[in-house]
């Protein structure tokens, strides 16, 4: 689960400053999705920064199963992100020259900690494990090229869970699709969420989908508001 408690997070802007992230709390649970949308500035891409433990925020508590992710260095903090954050952008970055099962095994690389560092047959595994769940298991040859944008997704969503990870962050993770291979995407995270138990935090332009969620949000000026009923059906229709 993820556990984000009054965080505060502010650039500088001019003479001034722009508080990106105001004072905000959410906690997610294992097997949940919240959605968060709100106006282009809002703050949505600066809280899953600080929540992914990307940024540290200036006030304000990131605690990730149990661990307080503020109160470690940078180096703690990036292990942590590695072995127990999930990472799924807009678009998916995969690597041009590796196959969908190898840009799943080369996470395995990225971890330092040694208990979670698995030898290469259960890695292998694991990746076709997971290239299994997302569809994709006789497309585990194919390199970046030779999927279609939606596939490549998939690999990035796969490519996600490889570290088995607590939280699943996503941000806006069907801007780069069509309507029905975005209403695709939404039910496989929603899905991997429910069979790996992670606490999903997905960030979305897009308000019809946020009635299928567990809880929906608004951000406005930084700050994160409960979307009610009413709204949710407005962004539904
Ligand atoms: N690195 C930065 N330096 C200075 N200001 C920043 C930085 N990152 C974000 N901001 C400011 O913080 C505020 C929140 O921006 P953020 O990108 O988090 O919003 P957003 O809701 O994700 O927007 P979008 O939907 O367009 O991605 C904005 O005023 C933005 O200009």
């Amino acid at each position: 689960m993820i556990d984000l408690t009054h965080l505060t997070l502010t650039f500088p802007d001019g003479d001034g400053v722009v508080t990106a992230v105001d004072d905000v709390s959410l906690t997610v649970a294992a097997g949940t999705t919240a959605g968060i949308t709100g106006p282009s500035g809002s703050g949505k891409s600066s809280l899953l920064a600080v929540a992914s433990t990307l940024i540290a925020p200036d006030s304000g508590h990131v605690i990730i199963d149990g661990i307080d992710a503020t109160g470690l260095n940078l180096g703690e903090r990036a292990q942590l992100r590695r072995s127990r954050i999930g990472l799924v952008f807009q678009q998916a970055n995969l690597l041009p020259s590796l196959t969908a099962v190898e840009q799943l095994q080369v996470m395995n690389e990225l971890t330092t900690d040694r208990r979670r560092r698995a030898g290469r047959p259960a890695v292998a595994r694991r990746a076709m494990d997971l290239l299994d769940a997302v569809g994709l298991a006789d497309h585990a040859r194919k390199r970046p090229a030779q999927l279609s944008g939606g596939q490549r997704q998939r690999v990035n969503v796969a490519r996600a869970l490889m570290n088995d990870p607590a939280v699943l962050v996503v941000d806006e993770p069907t801007s780069a699709l069509d309507r029905e291979r975005s209403a695709q995407i939404v039910d496989l995270i929603l899905e991997l969420t429910a069979r790996f138990a992670t606490a999903t935090l997905l960030v979305t332009h897009e308000t019809r989908i946020l009635p299928r969620l567990d809880s929906a949000w608004r951000m406005v000026d930084g700050q994160l508001g409960a979307m009610t009923a009413d709204e949710l059906t407005a962004g539904a229709a």
